[in-house]
């Protein structure tokens, strides 16, 4: 029985090893397979299917190869248990025969008695080891299901706040964040937005602009220093209500596979048809939709595929409008316009942005030349700030990226 017992926990912990393997696997195939599936278009336009079969097919057979193995590991390992179990009886069964023949008190009858009684051990035994061994199994597959659970989840503290309804300013406090260990996007940024203020963030590509929003939104934490807004540091206000306070309109514009209207109307599920069709005139967008003959019915497919690169824009702009929310982050929010829509909703936006405090990330310098104030981000730090007039006298970095821009 210990010799059985020792073998079933040895052959079942090197069977869970694989069963881990084959579990990975499947995972890295999994998302092989989703990645080549999202970035269908991208695959086409380099003609690349071949190579990304012959990467999905590498991913399988390495999958394939890892069951195989831990199936004959399995088969292996119930020939053993049967094989220590069947030796054991055979044994046992000799040595009783052996007393029997061998004249002792032992009888026949005892003989036949005893291997009844071990033929009846046989399949409990045997039950046993198979049971362990399904038992160890179903705990890696439930693994994956584990590790999903202690994922961590957005929890706001016990004692959260909601964001008071009126404007107030917002400030970071020497805010240092990086995304891992080794980089430091934002390095002690300290900056205060005004209620009701414009404020213009602006920078190189990569000096950590969309970051800030990010923080100020809490999809990510600060490292150190703080965000306050109306005094109240924002790891003390609860995200749903911090987040209803904001319009954002950012440079990734995710859309459902649903209506234009149901997209718009997403800035304000209880709006009136006649609110979500004013938002859309403000961002330049109606006439387009009632150019459809299924107008604001047209769907818009995955991701909003079935749309321009500036037509989700305006989709976007028209449901930040309807949301009527406190504050405002436009992070390149007309950037894939041309020159005349653009022109045509940036009163729009500078209207919206007017009564609101508002942070505004750009590259175009001539879309932020109205901001009250202008930061100029730079390897993570706010090197220069002030008006566009201001920032021009300098002869600075923003003086610098001005004379670029119009050359
Ligand atoms: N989720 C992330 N994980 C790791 N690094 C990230 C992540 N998001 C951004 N980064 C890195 O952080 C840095 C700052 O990114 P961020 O998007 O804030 O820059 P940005 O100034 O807005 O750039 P751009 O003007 O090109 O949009 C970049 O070097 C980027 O590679």
């Amino acid at each position: 029985m210990v010799v059985y017992t020792v073998a079933n926990v040895w052959l079942s912990n090197r069977h869970t090893k694989l069963r881990e393997k084959v579990l990975e696997a499947e995972k890295e195939t999994g998302s092989i397979q989703s990645d080549s599936i999202n970035n269908h278009q991208t695959v086409k336009y380099f003609a690349a299917e071949k190579h990304e079969s012959e990467r999905y097919g590498k991913y399988v057979d390495e999958l394939k190869n890892r069951d195989f193995a831990a199936d004959v590991y399995g088969l292996k390992m119930t020939f053993s248990q049967r094989s220590i179990i069947d030796v054991f009886t055979s044994i046992a069964t000799l040595l009783a025969a052996y007393a029997a023949f061998s004249g002792n008190d032992f009888t026949a009858g005892d003989f036949i008695l005893f291997t009844t009684y071990l033929v009846q051990l046989y399949n409990p035994f045997y039950n046993l080891g198979y049971a362990y061994r399904e038992f160890k199994k179903a705990l890696v597959d439930m693994k994956q299901m584990f590790e999903f659970l202690d994922e961590e989840v957005e929890q706001d503290d016990e004692d959260a706040q909601d964001l008071p309804e009126n404007q107030c300013s917002i400030t970071f406090n020497k805010v240092k964040f990086g995304y891992g260990e080794e980089k430091l996007i934002l390095d002690e940024v300290d900056f205060t937005i005004n209620a009701g203020e414009t404020v213009a963030l602006v920078g190189p590509s990569g000096s950590g602009k969309s970051t800030i929003y990010r923080l100020l939104l809490r999809f990510f934490e600060v490292q150190e220093g703080s965000i306050e807004i109306c005094g109240l540091n924002i790891r003390k206000i609860s995200r749903k209500s911090l987040r209803k306070h904001f319009g954002i309109v950012s440079q990734d514009i995710e859309l459902f596979n649903d209506t234009i209207e149901y997209n718009i109307r997403y800035g304000d599920i209880e709006a009136s048809q006649e609110q979500v069709e004013e938002a859309s005139k403000a961002a330049a967008i109606h006439d387009f939709i009632i150019s459809h003959s299924d107008g604001y019915n047209t769907q818009v497919g995955q991701k909003g595929i079935k749309l321009s690169g500036g037509e989700k824009q305006r989709v976007s702009i028209a449901r930040a409008i309807l949301k009527k929310p406190q504050y405002i982050l436009l992070d390149e929010a007309t950037s894939a316009l041309d020159n005349q829509t653009e022109k045509a909703i940036q009163d729009n936006l500078n209207e919206l942005c007017k009564s609101r405090t508002s942070l505004i990330i750009a590259h175009r310098l001539t879309t932020v030349t109205h901001a009250d104030r202008i930061f100029v981000l730079e390897k993570g730090k706010i090197v220069e700030s002030g008006n566009h007039k201001e920032l021009l006298e300098m002869k600075g970095v923003y003086y610098d990226m001005w004379e670029q821009h119009n050359k």
